[in-house]
């Protein structure tokens, strides 16, 4: 694939992705139920003898919290090494994630000939991030942009949210949604995926339209709920604390928690989990994502979708992912190393990532995705 490679894609967070990295891509699309369940909580605490206390007490825990969705300048002082302004950080960085839509020439030949499949991730994508994870609404713009793109490509929403959350924040039914990071999936009838894989099902929706649901964590039902309801009394005196049900994950935010207080949230989140070795932590967006311990991702949700979708043994496929979150990282890395297509990284402000190119922010993800419609309808 002729894109434009990235020559040096370095992470220097690694926390969430690790088990990606290690584990490589799939050999399969999918484990299966009651595959390995190799570590504990996976977010970077070291377990010292001395005691839980002393763990979360480390700076690592709490610069892994303060890391996540940091301030523009702080980034782009890190990135540049303090050197030039956040600007010029970001001049520098472009030139390795180039703007995608400065390249839309580039990505628009590669697409020539070709079948693409767009994949949307929801938060700080297609709806600007907000302290209140309940009120991240998209536009009225940006939903029409949605719409129009996917009466051209296939398109898919791939959200930590729960699918039904996701499904109402985007309200535009032409879409294939994923949930969950991508743990939750409904694909139409006619993509037999519960003929090939264990874990999917034929159900129907709310308009009593059949649907296939792909959800391959969902024995870990039970326990989430469970850990839920210790998350949220566990948090229920911490002012700004925010647990949120994502179906197969939950999240607990902290971006308005008071910063001094953020130590013992993480606390709290440990004390919670350290009795569920089947559950992992994650971090996001100033939110630390509990979720089951399966071989599964946003990149194996791609590659699961490409194949319900029948576009996965092809050659004349390009995949475009859009996503801005280190979750979206597997979905970036998979793409690269499949050579399908390439990710988009939004940010306004540098980051490493597996991606190609990059947007700014969701305005600019909207501009992108009409520029697709025009280029596709004058062709
Ligand atoms: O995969 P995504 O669609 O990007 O979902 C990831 C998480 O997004 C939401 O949290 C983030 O956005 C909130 C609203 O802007 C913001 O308040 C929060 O700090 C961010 O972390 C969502 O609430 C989470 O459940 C998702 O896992």
């Amino acid at each position: 694939m002729d894109l434009k490679p990235n020559l040096n894609p370095v992470l220097t967070d690694a926390t969430p992705l690790t088990r990606s990295r290690l584990g490589g891509v799939p050999s399969g699309l999918y484990s299966p139920k009651g595959a390995t369940f190799p570590h504990g909580p996976l977010l970077a605490i070291p377990r010292k003898k001395t005691g839980i206390l002393d763990d979360v007490r480390s700076s690592c825990w709490l610069d892994a919290m303060k890391s996540s969705s940091p301030t523009h300048n702080k980034v782009s002082k890190d990135v540049s090494h303090g050197i030039g302004s956040p600007d010029t950080a970001y001049s520098t960085w472009l030139l390795k994630f180039p703007s995608a839509l400065a390249s839309f020439d580039q990505i628009a030949n590669c697409a020539k000939g070709k079948r693409i499949a767009l994949f949307l991730d929801y938060d700080g994508t297609l709806s600007p991030i907000v302290d209140n994870p309940d009120c991240a609404f998209m536009s009225d713009n940006m939903r029409a942009a949605v719409k129009k793109v996917a009466e051209y490509f296939p398109t898919a929403i791939i959200s930590g949210r729960s699918r039904d959350k996701v499904c109402e924040l985007v309200g535009v039914s032409e879409l294939y949604y994923a949930g969950s990071h991508g743990m939750d999936i409904i694909v139409p009838p006619r993509q037999s995926i519960s003929d090939n894989h264990p874990d999917g099902i034929r159900s129907s929706d709310k308009q009593a339209v059949e649907v296939n649901l792909f959800q391959p964590a969902a024995e870990f039902l039970p326990m989430i709920e469970e850990v839920l309801g210790l998350l949220k009394e566990s948090m229920k005196d911490i002012e700004g604390a925010i647990v949120e049900s994502n179906k197969f994950c939950a999240s607990v935010h902290y971006r308005n928690v008071n910063e001094e207080s953020w130590q013992i949230v993480g606390q709290r989140v440990y004390d919670v989990l350290k009795q569920y070795p089947r559950l992992r932590l994650t971090h996001g967006r100033k939110v630390l994502e509990v979720r089951p311990v399966i071989d599964w991702d946003k990149g194996k949700a791609v590659t699961f979708l490409l194949e319900s979708l029948g576009l996965n043994n092809c050659d004349d496929v390009l995949a475009i992912y859009v996503g801005d979150d280190r979750t979206d990282e597997d979905a970036f890395k998979v793409l690269r190393e499949l050579n399908k297509g390439c990710g988009i990284l939004v940010s306004s402000a540098p980051k490493d990532s597996n991606a190609i190119y990059s947007l700014r922010d969701p305005s600019e993800v909207m501009e992108f995705l009409t520029s697709l419609v025009l280029w596709k309808s004058s062709i």
